[in-house]
């Protein structure tokens, strides 16, 4: 397996030089379709990000070069690429879909022998994480523990005892009633996939299926605006509704497009190619500026196009937020994976990242939300089962790796949410952004913390990658 993998590793290396070549010549001749596209509404992105005190162009800069490149780095490391997913379970709103049929929808799953040794499984699929996120008082943490002494009987044996303690500890407090999201993915069927071998790209998924999820999304699980007929939400139309309900509707709006321009960074350029060219699974991909002014330029979107872009800004302000208030957590974590040189790489990377986010100024102030009594915690609750809903809709997804990255992104944008806004992270400074938090009470998975990283990473390639459209429809 390990030849298999470095194999894989070599081939890929040698065709980088062929991709290359493939590449220019496709962006040479993307660059005469874009003679004739109209380029110059890409540059009505700029200025102020809505419901934030940031814009465009401090986003673009800080991004571009400061994030971008170690949030790639990190999300590259072991602990972050393996990731738990069910992607058998059933959609529970329809049933005769029929799932995408081409072969670049498929998911490539780990065997056993791929996995680091600290996230091996053992009965029921469970495995022992890095747990030492926990934070909990002295009798609390006796307590759990003599009640997961049954559970501790089947962990492997190679796992080690401080790893087991953490693992007790993460057992007994789950918390659901701060999830975002439904059940996290550990049932047995569910399965770790090495997101390396699967990236987000174009998969060919389209037409009904796609649209009726967007569809549901948009018309059942946004907030929408009164005397609004049409299914998509127009952004002249937001204004009528309170921060909260705006709030929602970005965050959707952003993860949408930042697929959106994945898709058309990565679009299928040639299906031609070779397993002996490329072993890790054929066809040559790139940028399609044409697809991206598809998605996004005025013609087709009716000028909605550069806003579902500044709501991109917006959702990623939102997780940087998450991650900057989470920092004094998140710099404890021990990124176990069984690999001490790794994990020390890892633990660094992160916390290089860490103190980088902790400076930029124009934080997203999650303080200015659901502020008022009663009414701000109904409010709360109902943006909760919202977005919950959105999280079960990601099963109905008819494209497998679709549904991989809508799970994880969908994760990862929860578990911003649970950090900025649940009871129990929130800061006790009012009216001024803070990372001080409850740290007896605040508790991250280890799935939580991977898909929020690999969201993040996600957000951030996305504003890289509109970036090098700007160049490219110059
Ligand atoms: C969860 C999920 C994940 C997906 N992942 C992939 C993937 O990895 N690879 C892949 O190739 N395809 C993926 N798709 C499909 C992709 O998102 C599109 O649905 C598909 O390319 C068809 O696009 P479309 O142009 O018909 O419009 P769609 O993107 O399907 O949009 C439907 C309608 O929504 C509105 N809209 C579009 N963008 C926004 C926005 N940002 N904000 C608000 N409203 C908007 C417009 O009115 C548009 O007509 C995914 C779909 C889903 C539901």
């Amino acid at each position: 397996m390990l030849l298999q993998s470095a194999n894989c590793v070599f081939m890929l290396v040698i065709n980088i030089c062929l991709y290359m070549s493939v590449v220019c010549f496709f962006s040479s001749s993307s660059s005469i379709v874009n003679s004739r596209i109209d380029n110059t509404w890409l540059n009505e992105l700029k200025g102020s990000i809505d419901e934030t005190n940031s814009t465009v162009e401090i986003v673009d800069k800080f991004n571009n070069y400061q994030i971008y490149p170690r949030i790639i780095s990190i999300v590259s490391k072991d602990y972050f690429k393996f990731f738990k997913v069910n992607l058998r379970r059933t959609c529970p709103f329809w049933s005769d879909d029929s799932k995408c049929a081409m072969r670049h929808c498929q998911v490539e799953s780990c065997q056993l022998d791929d996995l680091p040794i600290g996230l091996k499984g053992s009965r029921n699929g469970l495995v022992a994480e890095d747990m030492s996120i926990k934070f909990m008082e002295g009798p609390q943490q006796q307590e759990c523990e003599e009640a997961l002494q049954d559970d501790l009987g089947y962990i492997n044996t190679t796992i080690s005892a401080a790893a087991m303690e953490d693992f007790a500890l993460w057992q007994a407090h789950d918390d659901l009633q701060d999830m975002y999201c439904t059940l996290p993915d550990d049932d047995g069927e569910a399965e770790y996939v090495d997101l390396s071998l699967n990236p987000e790209r174009y998969t060919g998924y389209k037409g009904p299926s796609a649209n009726r999820v967007w569809n549901t999304i948009y018309m059942e699980n946004c907030f929408r605006p009164k005397n609004l007929f049409e299914v998509y939400i127009i952004s002249a139309k937001l204004t009528g509704m309170c921060l909260e309900k705006r709030a929602f509707y970005r965050a959707i709006s952003g993860l949408h497009a930042s697929i959106n321009i994945h898709l058309s960074a990565q679009y299928l350029l040639s299906d031609k190619g070779s397993t002996f060219l490329n072993p890790c699974g054929t066809g040559f991909w790139g940028p399609n500026a044409e697809e991206f002014e598809r998605k996004f330029g005025p013609k087709s979107t009716k000028g909605e196009g550069t806003q579902w872009l500044r709501n991109l800004y917006f959702l990623f302000l939102v997780e940087l937020r998450a991650l900057q208030k989470a920092a004094p957590l998140l710099e404890q974590v021990k990124y176990y994976t069984g690999n001490d040189k790794e994990d020390e790489a890892t633990r660094l990377a992160v916390n290089n990242f860490l103190e980088i986010i902790k400076k930029f100024p124009q934080q997203f102030n999650e303080q200015t939300m659901f502020l008022g009594g009663q009414q701000a915690q109904k409010l709360k609750e109902e943006f909760r089962l919202h977005f919950r809903n959105v999280s079960t809709i990601m099963d109905c997804v008819g494209c497998d790796k679709c549904r991989l990255w809508g799970k994880l992104q969908v994760q990862g944008l929860g578990t911003a949410l649970k950090i900025l806004f649940s009871n129990k992270a929130r800061t006790n400074v009012s009216n001024e952004l803070s990372t001080t938090y409850n740290k007896h009470s605040l508790q991250l998975e280890r799935s939580e913390i991977v898909a929020l990283f690999n969201a993040f990473g996600r957000l951030s390639t996305s504003i890289y990658e509109i970036e090098k459209f700007r160049k490219i429809l110059r």
